[in-house]
């Protein structure tokens, strides 16, 4: 999913990003990076690995500078190689760094054109280096030798005639400051924020706002959809929208999964969003099965901790934190390849006995995508001496691979895909298995906004926003990206 910020401050930024970052890291776990400037002076550090393992004491020292941009990566395009760590950067025009959080649908077709039309070379197969290079190539067809706002704001208008799909990102131009913009629809989250400080007000651009909270900053609004945010390296703020028809379609997997439950994501608490996911999920269960003969409701930690209490509040039923999780073990999910995210789930969650033995048990997490972890979760369920073990989702059966920024690029790795509750339930080995409805997880999110245009649920009907997603396309994708494919990728990266 990958996890972005940029700041603009009054004294060096280097600790604050690193601290944002972590902050972040639950978006992206592969490789991290910062970028900061020092007057006309460029200082990088990234490579592959956490974000406490990438900064060492010497790194921080050299990322001198008032204004910087960061990124915690979760591949989604290209390998998983030191090569693909962002930001990316380009030399001309200026000196630009590019940190970027989603995926372009056109990226094949762009890069092409790239070295046709523009004469560039890409020298990796990351998306996010073909959108560095678009916005590069048209702020250089501005050709101004000091840019202005307006010259950003009209190449902004042109990338986002060029490119389609999920973007969030800040760039960094060499000496001048950072810009910040969303895609037009919106898909991935950007939030704005700023603090004041003696030497006056500092500000930050992140994927979440926890990362601002936790700094001390406000929370001014969302980026919009489409627009582009640029702050110049004193703080002067200019805000533009950049496209043509904006309309606000976040990404709901976001709040059944990706974000912090403490962030607020297009006005939406995560928190809150999840509290009603539980409380939807119950509704459905006492509808389903009004007699039901749950004594306990457990919760998959560690995100569906939230759902799961509402679910045994409204069912009236006990809940206990029956698994513990491994602290030091990451999220499972977005682990590059199926080997590593099978071994990881036993490593990470271990069973209580006592909360299981002889009792009928409600095992409750925020979603099934492979099955990797359900699977595994009712074994040892079993193995702790459950009598029965159901399983409920707080979200809709994942059937659709994602294009926008999350790696489920493959239909036919999803375990629901082509498969109906029933044989779902049997394959993952529980005696009972409910899924949220679709409306209803929709309604967990919209209440209380009415900004929002519509969800981009893709993951769960099949529409993608974008318009340019079909049949071919995701035949391309699983070619391209299937976890065979992906592996001898990584080994190359
Ligand atoms: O069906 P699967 O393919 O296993 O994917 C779904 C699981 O993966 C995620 O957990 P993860 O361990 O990544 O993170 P978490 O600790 O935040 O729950 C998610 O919360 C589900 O538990
Ligand atoms: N998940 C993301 O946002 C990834 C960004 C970009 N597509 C990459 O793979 O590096
Ligand atoms: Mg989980």
């Amino acid at each position: 999913m990958c996890g972005i910020v940029g700041i603009v401050g009054r004294s060096d930024v280097n600790l604050q990003l690193y601290d944002a970052l972590t902050l972040l890291q639950h978006r992206g776990q592969d490789a991290a990076g910062i970028v900061t400037c020092d007057r006309d002076r460029l200082n990088q550090q990234k490579a592959t690995g956490l974000v406490r393992d990438v900064f060492r004491a010497r790194h921080m020292e050299r990322l001198k500078g008032n204004f910087g941009i960061g990124h915690v990566r979760y591949p989604t395009a290209g390998g998983s190689g030191p090569a693909l760590a962002q930001p990316f950067y380009v030399n001309s025009p200026y000196g630009i760094a590019m940190a970027h959080n989603g995926n372009l649908t056109n990226k094949d077709q762009v890069m092409e054109e790239i070295y046709q039309q523009d004469l560039r070379h890409i020298s990796t197969d990351s998306d996010s280096e073909v959108l560095l290079n678009v916005f590069a190539h048209e702020l250089l067809e501005q050709r101004k030798l000091q840019p202005k706002a307006e010259d950003i704001f009209t190449a902004m208008r042109a990338v986002h005639k060029r490119v389609r799909g999920g973007y969030a990102c800040v760039a960094l131009i060499v000496g001048y400051g950072i810009v910040a913009f969303r895609d037009p629809n919106g898909i991935r989250p950007l939030v704005y924020g700023k603090r004041e400080t003696e030497q006056g007000t500092e500000y930050m651009v992140a994927s979440e706002s926890v990362a601002l909270n936790v700094a001390g900053y406000t929370l001014v609004r969302d980026v919009a959809p489409g627009e582009a945010i640029y702050i110049e390296r004193d703080g002067t703020v200019h805000a533009e929208q950049c496209a043509e028809k904006p309309s606000l379609n976040p990404c709901i997997f976001e709040h059944v999964y990706f974000a912090r439950p403490d962030s607020i994501m297009d006005g939406v608490s995560v928190h809150k969003s999840r509290l009603r996911q539980g409380e939807h999920l119950a509704e459905k269960i006492l509808r389903e099965r009004p007699d039901h003969d749950i004594d306990v409701v457990i919760p998959i930690p560690d995100s569906a901790r939230v759902s799961g209490q509402t679910v045994a509040h409204r069912l009236g039923v006990k809940f206990r934190e029956g698994m513990v999780k491994n602290r030091y073990i990451g999220r499972t999910f977005i682990m590059p390849g199926q080997k590593q995210r099978k071994k990881s789930v036993r490593q990470k969650l271990n069973a209580i006995e006592l909360e299981f033995r002889g009792k009928n048990v409600l095992l409750v997490d925020d979603s099934i995508v492979r099955g990797t972890t359900c699977k595994q979760i009712i074994q040892m369920a079993r193995e702790a001496g459950a009598a029965k073990v159901y399983f409920a989702s707080a979200a809709p059966a994942v059937k659709y691979p994602n294009v926008y920024g999350i790696d489920m690029p493959s239909a036919e790795e999803l375990v629901a895909h082509d498969r109906t509750t029933e044989e779902v339930c049997s394959e993952i080995g529980a005696d009972w298995l409910i899924y949220q409805d679709l409306e209803d997880l929709v309604e967990c999110s919209a209440e209380g906004n009415d900004k929002i245009e519509r969800f981009d649920c893709s993951v769960f009907d099949g529409n993608y926003v974008t318009g340019d997603v079909d049949e071919a396309y995701l035949e391309n994708l699983h070619a391209q990206r299937n976890d065979v494919a992906k592996s001898k990728k990584t080994s190359q990266g």
